[in-house]
């Protein structure tokens, strides 16, 4: 699903890489947590797979198209199959959790009859079953995150990228977040989470990626946060 073949990404003006001869391979329906320090690279990495940023070096695949060479125009076509949840949330202030949601598909097309079947479904998905017509800000924090991922998932989409999605959250809050994408990775969608959050990677056991300075030092199946 995503190939990175010594990929090297400078951002302008820097004198050390912010990611380095990255080289590996994640299947369709894997479950990877990328860890490192601040400034390891994480962002980095999943800005490249957006096509944000091309990379300085090297190649990398998503979804079968090589990124380095993808027309800008077909950039929106990429960018519907991965969806996207963010430490912050980011839901549109002054809508519903259900224009939250319907508002995805609406930017892309969809027809109003399909929308207004799915996003009720999706909400049932994410457990917020009779929570449509709330006010997204007046929600829990745990509540605008299953409202965020309810909208990044709403179209289906083979990748889910979470940047952080627990980082705002407390742990037992955070636990519900991480059953969650775990039922969406089980529906076969490949989910690449960055954290910090060492009690979730060890307890989930899955894939780890671990950045130091640009450089990819541990990749391991069925990881834990730390080796040390
Ligand atoms: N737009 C940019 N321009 C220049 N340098 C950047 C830019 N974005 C990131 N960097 C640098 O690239 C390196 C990697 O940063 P990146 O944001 O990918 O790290 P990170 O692991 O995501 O950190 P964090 O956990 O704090 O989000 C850092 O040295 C950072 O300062």
């Amino acid at each position: 699903m995503i190939t990175f073949e010594d990929v090297t990404k400078f951002y302008p003006g820097q004198e050390r890489a912010a990611l380095r001869n990255i080289n590996l391979e994640i299947g369709r329906g894997e479950f990877v947590f990328l860890v490192g320090q601040s400034g390891s690279g994480k962002t980095t990495f999943i800005r490249l797979i957006l096509r944000e940023y091309r990379p300085t070096k090297g190649t990398l695949y998503v979804a079968g198209k090589n990124l380095s060479t993808m027309n800008q125009w077909k950039v929106p076509a990429l960018r519907r199959q991965i969806g996207t949840v963010f430490q912050d949330f980011r839901l549109l202030p002054g809508k519903t959790v259900y224009e939250n949601v319907a508002f995805a598909l609406q930017v892309i097309g969809r027809p109003a009859r399909e929308i207004r079947r799915i996003v009720p479904e999706t909400l049932d998905l994410v457990g917020l079953t009779g929570k449509a017509d709330r006010p997204s800000e007046e929600l829990s924090g745990g509540e605008q995150q299953r409202v965020a991922i309810a909208r990044a998932f709403v179209n289906r989409p083979k990748i889910l990228i979470a940047d952080e999605p627990t980082g705002n959250l407390d742990p037992e809050t955070s636990v519900g977040i991480m059953k969650l994408l775990d039922r969406i990775n089980k529906a076969d969608t490949t989910v690449i989470m960055a954290t910090h959050d060492s009690s979730i990677v060890d307890q989930m056991r899955r894939r780890v990626l671990e950045l130091r300075q640009g450089e990819l030092v541990r990749d391991q199946a069925k990881g834990v946060y730390g080796t040390a």
